[in-house]
């Protein structure tokens, strides 16, 4: 198998003596499914920010597809932010002047993908969601889970080869988490997608293919 995402010695530091991780090594594969757990203020969201090179580690280093990313170029590295990974942050980040149908359209618009395409496959997202009747609404007007699953939409609407997700179902209640959650893994197996979910769900954990669990 080859590796997709490979973290060599991963550090995180919040104070001159506190580390929240050190040495951390991880390889994922294509296709890999990964859960991160552990309990709350243990360091998941801050692991799952340097895995997306949201943020920079304050050791060791993260290859994509054997690139590193920091030594990468800044237009490389954004182009292939964009192409490769899907996002579901925890405060969802959805364009405030965009309707839902728009902030899903949005990943594949960039990627160059012709606006009928980007619309049908955003529909087809938002349906599988629940949220056919929830085109043409704004964010503000949606409800936490209404917007959470228009972000998991929008993570997922351009086929990345990697989907970072900071407890996508967080906000849903119980079916409708598992509908959104059974949504994410298949998409992310179809697409041979990689996915890396921070949840504290041991349902949701299960599901996948491997789990982290991060400790004091
Ligand atoms: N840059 C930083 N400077 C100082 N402290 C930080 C920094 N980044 C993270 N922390 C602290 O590190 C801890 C871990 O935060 P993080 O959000 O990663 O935890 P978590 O495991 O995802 O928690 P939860 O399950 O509650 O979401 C917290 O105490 C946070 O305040």
């Amino acid at each position: 198998m080859t590796t997709l995402l490979q973290a060599e010695g991963l550090a995180r530091r919040v104070s001159t003596d506190r580390w929240l991780f050190r040495g951390l090594n991880i390889a994922l594969a294509a296709g890999e499914q990964l859960a991160l757990q552990g309990a709350s203020g243990v360091g998941k969201s801050t692991l799952l920010n340097l895995l997306a090179g949201l943020d920079q580690p304050d050791e060791g280093r993260l290859l994509f597809e054997g690139k590193d990313l920091k030594v990468m170029e800044e237009d490389k590295r954004l182009h292939l932010r964009r192409a490769a990974f899907g996002f579901v942050f925890q405060a969802f980040h959805l364009m405030p002047h965009l309707t839902a149908l728009q902030n899903v359209m949005v990943p594949c618009l960039i990627g160059g993908l012709p606006i009928d395409q980007a619309k049908e496959r955003a529909q087809t997202l938002l349906n599988a969601l629940g949220l056919a009747a929830a085109y043409e609404q704004f964010p503000v007007v949606l409800s936490g889970g209404e917007q959470q699953r228009v972000a998991l939409a929008r993570a997922l609407v351009h086929r990345p080869k990697i989907v970072f997700a900071d407890e996508p179902t967080g906000n849903l209640d119980p079916i409708t988490a598992n509908l959104a959650l059974e949504l994410l893994c298949r998409t992310c197996r179809e697409n041979n997608a990689a996915l890396v979910m921070v949840t504290h769900s041991e349902k949701a954990a299960e599901r996948l293919d491997r789990r982290l669990v991060l400790t004091n």
